[in-house]
């Protein structure tokens, strides 16, 4: 029974999860057969041999090597036991086990000291604390990227002689000789043309704006990671994440970066509710999105495998500063696409109020307000017209520049680049609808609801719609998106277009093409992700998916107690794979475990190093109680505690939507098949991407894993 507890310990859920997942006659089977896993175990618990320890004392005595002095070396952690290689998949089952094993260990020592009791609270605060450390972390890097970002944004203009680490803003507020509708010229700030007399400097400066701005959106961050970015996302996972956005947006609220006391990079305040009608606008907004989202993963997922298969992949220095000079050159002359775009979609959000002096809301009576105080739909004015041109021009740019710069070997992100391409597109369109109101509020789409004189149309929300709509149809987000837009933008009421707009895209996009831009990247670099979203739906079975083939060498497998060291070591040097099942034995192929490589090695070079007298002939040992070691004999060497003794496994016959299920919720990296209880096969994760690759009508082999 020692063995059966053992195993129980050591990974804490054991055969009686994998056999639920077996078909009822294998189960009986399995049962009836003498030495399968579970009938071994509980057979194999015996009491230790008698004579073992003086057996190895005598065979000490020698000089070669004692029990006493193995069992010591083995409860020694091994440094690299249990890590991984890069590219190497996790075993998610593995982690969780050895932490509630560790967890285990802590909290029963706890009783025996203060000293205990202290570790074992502290042990239980580390998973807070480093949430508290990574949310302080994030908050103070985001204050500091908005704060440099901003700064750096207004260094293309020029610099503040007040105080060199002002930005233009910061600069004038702390001026004397200020006055409030000129409260953005003082004579501390100099233009670059003020303090030198040659220009283009001033383009190399433009190569700063390269900055990715971090924005204060926490709750959004999280269902971010978890509808996008994590298959496995344990209920832990998300309220640990919660509290590290938590103490992030707390940080970056006390750095108040934005200076208006407020966490949002966007922050709107629209005066007008939005009519029902303009839904079908938000819904065109919504098929915008959509194809700008198929087109630009087309397009970019294109370029980056051009890159990648191409000379252009080796030179990344070179092609980041060709891309950066193109950008300067082509953004300058327009200022809409010279200024930080983060700063453009605030201006495109913007509901222009009356002392505005942006071009965007030159309108003609610039100051009739209607009688409730508003400021009613009026007719745009020749800034508004030049706006709208330059704003076209830098549609354009945006979306010819985003898909060539995303995926370059630098940092930056997709966001705001998507964001802006949707707010442009959305504030023509609302500009459009706003003059359409106001020249034709007889018209039966409008007179219901748009009276002369009264404000109906809001560009700025087109604008935010346009950006949830591109950002939707890129990421293909949907819950999380519209939750990060009111978090940008402060705007709980505008939910319904929201929703409305990234869910069209969404359908649009998916008609066009499957996969978001994240799922086309982790496939293009052959990350082994295994995509939660997509159900498995075809009919083969796990004998179909596992190695080895019919006509394929035997599965390699280690012995239990018949295999010496170098028998170990010949297996290592002759195959790659990242682990080896245990067997009592190769005739009778009972499973006893799983044996990584990696901890393999790492216990055999350091056997040899640190124990006395382990050879090649050494004999290894999986088992509990190795028998007494005949005088004049190497001593063996125990490697149960590198053992996992419970392996996952299912049957042959195992429906493989069953094998895939498994794997995804449960983050398995391998899983063993028998037949009638007999150990058969192997499946790996990558086994299980290869084979929905090839269900899914493409070449398994083009799937990198590099
Ligand atoms: N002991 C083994 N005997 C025979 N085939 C094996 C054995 N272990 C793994 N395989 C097969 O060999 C291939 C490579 O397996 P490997 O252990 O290197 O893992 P992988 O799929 O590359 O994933 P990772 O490297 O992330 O663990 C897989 O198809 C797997 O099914």
């Amino acid at each position: 029974m020692a063995m059966w507890q053992g195993a129980m310990d050591n990974r804490g859920f054991q055969q009686g999860s994998f056999n639920s997942f077996q078909s009822s006659s294998s189960d009986e089977d399995l049962m009836d057969i003498p030495g399968t896993a579970m009938d071994f175990s509980m057979r194999d618990d015996v009491p230790p041999l008698d004579g073992e320890i003086e057996e190895d004392k005598s065979y000490n005595g020698g000089g070669i090597g004692s029990s006493n002095r193995m069992m010591d070396f083995l409860e020694e952690p091994i440094p690299g036991v249990g890590t991984y290689d890069d590219f190497n998949t996790i075993d998610w089952v593995r982690e969780k086990s050895r932490d509630r094993d560790r967890h285990r260990e802590i909290t029963n020592k706890s009783k025996e000291s203060t000293w205990a009791l202290i570790h074992s609270v502290s042990d239980a605060f580390s998973g807070w604390l480093l949430m508290l450390l990574i949310g302080l972390l994030s908050g103070s890097l985001a204050g500091l990227i908005d704060i440099s970002a901003h700064w750096m944004t207004d260094l293309k203009e020029g610099i503040c002689t007040g105080g060199i680490w002002f930005n233009h803003e910061h600069c004038c507020w702390n001026s004397q000789h200020v006055t409030f509708e000129d409260r953005d010229k003082c004579p501390e700030w100099n233009s670059w043309s003020q303090l030198i007399i040659s220009t283009n400097e001033v383009l190399s400066a433009a190569a700063a704006a390269g900055v990715s701005v971090a924005f204060g959106a926490p709750i959004g961050g999280v269902l971010f990671s978890l509808e996008e970015v994590s298959y496995y996302f344990p209920l832990k996972t998300l309220w640990r994440s919660f509290f590290a956005a938590l103490v992030a947006a707390f940080t970056l609220r006390s750095i108040n970066p934005f200076g208006n006391s407020r966490l949002v990079l966007f922050y709107v305040e629209f005066h007008t509710p939005w009519h029902l009608f303009e839904l079908v606008p938000f819904i065109l907004l919504g098929i915008f999105g959509g194809l700008w989202g198929a087109l630009f993963i087309r397009t970019n997922i294109a370029w980056c495998r051009k890159r990648k298969t191409t000379q252009l992949g080796k030179y990344p220095v070179i092609e980041v500063l060709v891309m950066t000079a193109i950008t300067a050159i082509l953004a300058f002359p327009n200022e809409y696409t010279r200024m930080s775009t983060s700063e453009l979609i605030s201006e495109l959000f913007n509901d222009c109020g009356l002392l505005d002096s942006s071009k965007l809301c030159d309108y003609e009576n610039r100051f009739n307000t209607s009688k409730a105080g508003e400021l009613p739909d009026r007719p745009a004015g020749v800034g508004v017209y030049s706006a709208m041109w330059q704003l076209a021009l830098t549609l354009i740019l945006k979306i010819v520049i985003t898909i060539f710069t995303f995926g370059m070997k630098i940092p930056s992100g997709l966001f705001i680049p998507s964001m802006a391409v949707g707010a442009i597109a959305g504030r023509l369109l609302g500009v459009g609808m706003e003059q359409l109101a106001y020249y034709h509020h007889d018209w039966a789409i409008f007179n219901s609801w748009c009276s002369q004189g009264a404000d109906c149309i809001t560009p700025g929300l087109y604008a935010m719609v346009g950006a949830a709509a591109c950002l939707g149809g890129v990421t293909r987000m949907t819950v999380s998106l519209v939750v990060i837009m009111f978090e940008l933008t402060g705007g709980l009421e505008y939910i319904v277009p929201l929703m409305a707009a990234a869910m069209t895209s969404k359908w649009v996009a998916d008609a066009l093409g499957r996969e978001g831009i994240y799922d086309a990247h982790i496939r293009l670099n052959g990350y082994p992700f295994l995509e939660a979203k997509e159900e498995f739906a075809h009919k083969t079975l796990a004998m179909d998916v596992m190695k080895p083939r019919r006509n394929d060498p035997l599965l390699t497998v280690l012995t239990q107690d018949s295999m010496t060291v170098e028998d170990v070591e010949t297996i290592i040097s002759e195959t790659t794979y990242s682990g080896f099942p245990v067997v009592v034995s190769r005739e009778s192929q009972r499973l006893v475990g799983f044996v990584l490589r990696r901890d393999l090695i790492i216990s055999i070079e350091n056997a040899r190093k640190k124990q006395d007298g382990v050879v090649s002939t050494s004999v290894i040992y999986f088992t509990e109680h190795s028998p007494p070691v005949p005088p004049y004999t190497p001593p063996t060497l125990k490697l149960r505690n590198i053992l996992d003794l419970s392996p996952f496994t299912v049957t042959d016959l195992t429906p493989m939507e069953i094998v895939v299920d498994i794997f995804r919720k449960l983050g398995l990296r391998q899983c063993l098949v028998t037949h009638n209880g007999r150990l058969l096969g192997i499946i790996t994760k990558k086994d299980v991407l290869k084979h929905i690759a090839q269900m899914a009508n493409q070449d398994p082999d083009s799937i990198l894993f590099n």
